[in-house]
């Protein structure tokens, strides 16, 4: 069932406003668990869209190696080590567990102890997905303490529902979602051109912004950044994977009508998020 838009005017709605004498630990301390050797970019553009969207701090988890990698890519950011990840998950006010996270099989793991243990908001993203679907975490995300994001493309739909790509795009993309809150009672966003928020209490929201020049690697990897980001913000979980998907097509459009929906990249949606913000709470 279709429940409704997400506008800008809803966004600006929810957005909390900065109080004068706010510091930087009270705008979201976030982890992104992210990123592996040849996807460093991944966790790059994630960083930096959760830093444009608000987040106060950042830190990103991965393979010692690529530490200079994001350092250099994500200055305002800090690194932790990613192996054998062991942190106090309460510490963060919204974990992302997936972008370009590679396929490492101890992920699996990984992902089900923060969904037992973890009392805020878990966003997980393509590999996190795909690890998942993998080990067959469905009835542990169902359990899970946190709250729960899932952004998933159609691709990662399908292996998290065990069906074939083309299989799960013949389905009604409403249907779809709906199929997905079911098996992992998730807010899922359904990503592509409308992205769809399907809630497990059985709401369906379309979003109204973005564009085909969105069509383009890692603009799924700002998506999770910006979602992430404002969950540690405070948003309610349902609110942050709202105004998120809308802030980001947002960003999609302005970037749009700068540089062209040709030329647009994931690293340019980034810099267009902080305008998006910027027009949002304008009104
Ligand atoms: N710079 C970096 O570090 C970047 C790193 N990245 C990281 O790469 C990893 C792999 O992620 P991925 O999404 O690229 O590949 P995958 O999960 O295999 O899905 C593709 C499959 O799904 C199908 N498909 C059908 N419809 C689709 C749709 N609407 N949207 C998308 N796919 C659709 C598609 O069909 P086809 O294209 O063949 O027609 C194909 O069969 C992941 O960790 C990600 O974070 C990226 O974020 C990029 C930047
Ligand atoms: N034609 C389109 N119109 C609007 N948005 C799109 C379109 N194509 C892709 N997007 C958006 O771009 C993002 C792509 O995410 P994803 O497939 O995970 O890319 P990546 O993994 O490369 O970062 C999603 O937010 C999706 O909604
Ligand atoms: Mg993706």
């Amino acid at each position: 069932m279709k429940d409704g838009l997400i506008t800008l005017e809803y966004v600006n709605t929810v957005i909390k406003r900065r109080d004068r004498s706010i510091h930087k630990g009270d705008c979201g301390r976030i982890l992104l668990i992210a990123g592996s050797l040849g996807m460093a970019g991944a966790a790059v553009l994630c960083g930096r869209a959760a830093l444009r969207s608000g987040a106060g701090l950042v830190q990103i988890a991965v393979p010692e190696e690529l530490f200079p990698i994001l350092q250099m890519g994500v200055p305002e950011a800090t690194c932790v080590s990613r192996k054998s990840l062991n942190l106090d998950w309460q510490r963060y006010d919204a974990i992302a567990v997936g972008p370009g996270l590679g396929e490492d099989a101890e992920h699996g793991e990984l992902i089900r102890r923060i969904a037992r243990e973890y009392e805020g908001t878990l966003v997980l993203d393509a590999d996190g997905l795909n690890q998942a679907a993998r080990n067959h975490l469905q009835e542990d995300l169902r359990k899970a303490r946190c709250s729960l994001i899932i952004s998933p493309h159609i691709g990662e739909a399908a292996r998290l529902l065990d069906m074939e790509v083309g299989q799960a795009g013949a389905w009604d993309r409403q249907e779809l979602a709906r199929l997905l809150v079911e098996k992992t009672n998730a807010i899922v966003v359904l990503k592509g051109a409308e992205t769809i928020v399907a809630t497990p209490e059985g709401t369906s929201y379309t979003n109204t912004t973005g564009n085909p020049g969105m069509a383009t690697a890692g603009s799924g990897d700002v998506l999770t950044g910006i979602i992430t980001s404002l969950s540690g913000q405070g948003l309610l979980p349902v609110d942050a994977a709202k105004a998120g998907v809308c802030l980001h097509g947002l960003a999609g459009d302005l970037g749009a009508d700068r540089l062209g929906e040709y030329g647009l990249t994931a690293g340019d949606l980034t810099v267009m998020t902080a305008l998006a913000m910027k027009k949002i709470l304008l009104g």
